[in-house]
């Protein structure tokens, strides 16, 4: 937990934090309503007798009380999904529409492209790319267990993607859920910290940036995106989304979670950021016990 020192400034109840990051997290997963309504869903967990707490802010989160949630009759029917709570809201701030052309950037394995198009009814295109082929298998293999027939599957370099290969030019929703220093996740994985270091954190703020940047140019006019991290390092947060706004035509915006969380710092290690910052979203893992996340909201602005 050492790294997390330099964040002792910035988070509140910074004890109750660190107590909260050292307690495992409880088995989550995603109601897939490509497959099954929510009513469905509770009803079949009902009948295996496996119980479950719907979450407060979105009905279909469920934590389940069972140590095995991928064995249950209703992940064996792709009914739902293995998503850490937290993991689920990027999908919803990013709000898509059925019949929307949605761009996930970095897809891989799938959680929240599976989410989205569950989001559109599984009516539109979720283009869900990622850079690593061998993470590719698992997002076309749960694209496949979970009926998501909208989600087509690219394997490219996101900072300079290329949209040729489509009859348009442009999406009108992009979510980059960026690689990170994977803070956040240490509830999940407790050995997240053993290769932290500040030049992974600087050297993978660089890619963010790069990705940041090209999601907003390949979405239109008036299109939103969604930047998203499993990290409280500023540098790979409010600085990625400063950066785009100093080089990119895009805002910050509100968004409503149902969740408690801070708001986005304006200022770190003496590095002033634009005051619309406070608009993203900080949660941490001791908020509302999950694991821990960064949202900003973007709209893109003419140039
Ligand atoms: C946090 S994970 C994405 C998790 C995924 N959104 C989900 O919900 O299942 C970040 C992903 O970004 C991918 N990635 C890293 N650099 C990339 C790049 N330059 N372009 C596209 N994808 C990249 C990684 O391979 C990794 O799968």
């Amino acid at each position: 937990m050492e790294p997390f020192e330099r964040y002792r400034s910035i988070i509140d109840d910074f004890d109750v934090f660190l107590a909260a990051c050292r307690r495992p997290l409880g088995n989550a997963v995603r109601i897939n309503t490509i497959k099954a309504s929510v009513e469905r869903t509770l009803a079949a967990l009902d009948e295996e007798g496996v119980g479950y707490e719907q979450a407060d802010w979105n009905p279909r989160v469920l934590t389940l009380e069972t140590d095995s949630p991928g064995s249950t009759w209703t992940s064996f029917h792709g009914f739902t999904h293995g998503q850490e709570e937290v993991s689920a809201v990027p999908a919803v701030v990013l709000d898509p529409q059925p019949g929307e052309r949605v761009w996930d950037s970095c897809a891989a394995p799938g959680g929240k492209a599976t989410q989205l198009a569950a989001l559109m009814d599984d009516r539109g295109t979720v283009v869900a790319n990622d850079n690593n082929l061998g993470r590719i298998s698992a997002l076309r293999f749960n694209a496949e267990r979970l009926g998501a027939t909208s989600l087509a599957v690219t394997n490219a370099d996101a900072r300079n993607y290329s949209l040729n290969r489509f009859d348009f030019d442009a999406f009108d929703r992009t979510l980059v859920d960026a690689p990170c220093s994977c803070e956040g996740t240490i509830r999940k994985n407790p050995d997240a910290l053993d290769n932290w270091s500040e030049g992974h954190i600087s050297s993978v703020a660089g890619i963010q940036k790069g990705i940041i940047r090209r999601a907003i140019q390949a979405t239109r006019e008036g299109g939103t995106v969604v930047y998203s991290t499993c990290t409280f390092a500023p540098e790979e947060n409010e600085a990625v989304v400063q950066h785009a706004l100093e080089t990119e035509s895009c805002r910050v915006v509100d968004f409503d979670l149902g969740l408690e969380h801070a708001p986005g710092l304006t200022e770190w290690d003496g590095e002033p950021y634009d005051d619309s910052l406070e608009k993203a979203a900080r949660i941490y893992p001791h908020q509302n016990d999950t694991g821990g996340f960064f949202v900003a909201k973007l709209e893109v602005t003419a140039e």
